[in-house]
């Protein structure tokens, strides 16, 4: 099936309307498109759960504190509507930037606490243009259910504060990360990388995996934490932005390991800035 593409708010509504009118439950997918398999897992679950299902594809200019980047993000939106066809989506809503940011738009939704350290620390405005452009998608697809991937985790924690603090009556689920053969999470930026830039990749996994065991086999987190920056540095990353054990929720720092953890990495390689995380 080949889905419908909507380029305009009201076509989006105009669908939803008749969807809900039917009695269906709608689930929505919120990507920048350049899709691989992490995303489709998404499009996968929100198919096996929802009877409607909408594919956001939005490069949203607001998160991107960073001007290169934002022209840099890959587009590829004929093979994004081929990969959704195969998984079966019924639509893709594509707007273009005037559609979602029209003359006069003046609002920010910002989320404290939770959106404030790693990422929101080195990529000052992120996660107030994802919670704003995430706030504005729930309200145009009116969705009973939403899929985000745990690859962007702390994002995840930005959006369940955000949906209870507001009170939007969606649900908020949590996809595993997809990872490539070798251990790399799947990312639209990988692409970016050079053949020795991808081959060197998998360290940052790899690295975080041995901390995360021998952090549980009762190394000091500070001596694991360390252990685990100078063998991402050593396999050939140019910096390492953050390495951190958190509580998985609240993300607050973790001296030692007593309940939920997460391990967060930002690092960058050739250019690319990579990120990932694990439970601990
Ligand atoms: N490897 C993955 N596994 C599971 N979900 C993923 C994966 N990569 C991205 N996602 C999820 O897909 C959704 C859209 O993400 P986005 O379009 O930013 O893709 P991305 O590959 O993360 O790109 P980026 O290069 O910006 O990190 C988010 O909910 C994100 O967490
Ligand atoms: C959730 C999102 C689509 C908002 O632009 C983006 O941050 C992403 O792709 O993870
Ligand atoms: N994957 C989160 C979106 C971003 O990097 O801007």
């Amino acid at each position: 099936m080949t889905p419908t593409v909507l380029r305009s708010v009201a076509e989006l509504r105009a669908h939803v309307a008749d969807w809900k009118a039917a009695g269906a439950t709608v689930g929505v997918v919120p990507t920048m498109g350049a899709l691989h398999d992490g995303h489709l897992s998404l499009a996968r679950r929100a198919r096996a759960a929802c009877e409607r299902v909408i594919v956001t594809i939005f490069v949203n200019p607001r998160q991107f504190n960073n001007p290169a980047d934002l022209e840099k993000y890959p587009r590829t939106e004929e093979q994004d509507a081929a990969l959704l066809a195969q998984v079966g989506v019924d639509a893709i809503f594509a707007p273009p930037p005037e559609e979602v940011y029209p003359r006069g738009f003046a609002t920010t939704v910002s989320v404290t606490g939770v959106s404030e350290p790693l990422e929101g620390a080195h990529r000052p405005g992120h996660f107030d243009g994802v919670a704003t452009v995430v706030a504005k998608l729930f309200g145009m697809t009116r969705a009973d259910r939403a899929f985000f991937g745990e690859k962007d985790w702390q994002q995840l924690m930005v959006v369940q504060r955000l949906v209870a603090d507001l009170n939007i009556p969606i649900a908020i689920e949590g996809c595993p990360t997809v990872r490539e053969p070798d251990g790399l999470a799947m990312s639209s930026r990988n692409i970016r990388l050079s053949a020795e830039g991808r081959a060197r990749a998998p360290a940052l996994c790899r690295a975080m995996q041995a901390a995360a065991a021998a952090m549980r086999g009762g190394l000091p987190v500070p001596e694991g934490l360390a252990q685990a920056r100078s063998e991402v540095l050593a396999a050939g990353f140019d910096t390492v932005d953050y390495l951190e054990l958190r509580t998985a929720d609240l993300l607050l720092p973790m001296e030692r390991l007593e309940g939920e953890g997460r391990l967060l990495a930002a690092a960058t390689l050739d250019g690319v800035r990579l990120i990932d995380n694990i439970p601990v």
